[in-house]
């Protein structure tokens, strides 16, 4: 601040909203030259603690997530860990697919583990949960004073994730305007803050996912085949827990020792007859769901060992929600049960519905199943 009126109201005042000095007039060229330079060295030391607790931030979110282990050995599991391994030392853009609790999360996770990067940040962004108007300054950062609630200049996700791992979740939630400020960051590869203009490079590895059909997205319109074909170099789908039934033994094991040991709880068995029952279930929540049922019959079951009781599994959504009306939309939806949980097996199903398996063929094409 410089003035030529020396009052105290006045200082305090401009020491309030920001001013590092106040000088009065007439000013000694000296002592006003190192005024500023002692105000520009503080200006930068600021904005560098600033960036370190933004990286101090997401480091402590990063230490409170438990290190994963990829548990299973089904032939499905293999093979993605296989190709995760050849395409994590590269750099190239990696989409993962798979529906929700597959375990797209932690694969974008092994992938930073296994990666020439490893020393950097993985930094994630859950894109359906940042809001149309926050989406720049979250990403991208911003100045201070860029908007009303900016006091501080802060550094964006990308800038954040320089020299790391950028996983970009439910990236198909993205609308379209947003998808073309992403587009713009990705093929320049620099950001510039919401209120400069100054362009920051940076240097990333992206990893997105989503549990939609991004191809289908495109087709229809929702998704931007440009942006589509920068994200997936590499896409890989994680199959649902229902497609690798052999992984279903060994994540129930994992969970219940993982879950006795925090309830601190004695370590219970898994009956022949309770495992068959996971083991025929139809999983819709994925490995997730199966983390959660472990942990609930950790909690309240007491035996030394866990039979088919102990699991008690929500009745599907659909069912819920939709109550038939009529005798034969009863009847679809019986069927349409009954094939899933026999994973498309018409004997099986039939069998289990009590109808010979032609019948329940004839049925099939009755309702277009
Ligand atoms: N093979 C596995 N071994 C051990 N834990 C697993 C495995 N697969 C998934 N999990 C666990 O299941 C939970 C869900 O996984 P994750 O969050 O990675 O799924 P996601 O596909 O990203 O889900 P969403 O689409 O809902 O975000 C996590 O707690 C994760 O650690």
């Amino acid at each position: 601040m410089l003035t030529a009126y020396g009052e105290v109201d006045l200082a305090v005042n401009a020491l309030k909203m920001g001013a590092t000095d106040f000088i009065l007039k007439p000013w000694e060229n000296e002592k006003l030259l190192a005024t500023v330079i002692t105000a520009a060295k503080l200006h930068q030391s600021k904005k560098e603690v600033g960036r370190l607790k933004d990286t101090e931030r997401m480091l402590r979110n990063e230490l409170r997530k438990e290190p994963c282990l990829i548990v299973g050995h089904s032939p499905k599991l293999m093979e993605l860990l296989k190709i995760i391994r050849k395409v994590a030392v590269t750099d190239a853009n990696v989409l993962l697919t798979g529906e929700n609790g597959t375990g797209k999360e932690m694969f974008a996770r092994e992938l930073q583990r296994l990666s020439l990067r490893n020393n950097e940040l993985l930094v994630t962004v859950d894109m359906g949960a940042v809001s149309e108007t926050l989406f720049e300054s979250e990403l991208f950062g911003h100045v201070k004073g860029a908007f009303t609630d900016a006091r501080n200049e802060r550094q964006g996700k990308f800038e954040a994730a320089h020299k790391g791992t950028l996983f970009l979740d439910e990236i198909g939630n993205l609308s379209l305007p947003l998808q073309a400020k992403l587009l713009a960051v990705l093929q320049s590869r620099t950001v510039v803050r919401v209120g400069s203009n100054k362009t920051t490079p940076i240097d990333i590895r992206l990893v997105c996912a989503t549990n939609r059909n991004l191809e289908q997205m495109v087709s229809d319109g929702m998704f931007r085949e440009d942006l589509f074909f920068r994200i997936n170099t590499i896409h890989i789908d994680i199959p649902p827990l229902r497609e690798r039934p052999e992984d279903i033994s060994c994540l129930a094991e994992f969970f219940l020792e993982k879950y006795a040991s925090r309830y601190g709880k004695p370590r219970q068995l898994l009956s022949k007859s309770a495992l068959d029952k996971l083991e025929n279930y139809g999983w819709p929540g994925n490995v997730r769901e199966l983390q959660h049922t472990m942990e609930k019959a950790v909690i309240l079951s007491e035996g030394k060992q866990l039979a088919p009781d102990d699991f008690l599994f929500k009745p599907a959504v659909s069912s819920s929600i939709f109550f038939p009306d009529t005798i034969d939309e009863m009847e679809k939806l019986m069927l349409e049960k009954a094939l899933e949980r026999h994973k498309g097996n018409l004997s099986a199903a039939a069998d289990k519905l009590g109808i010979a398996r032609q019948t329940l063929y004839n049925k099939m094409k009755k309702y277009n199943l």
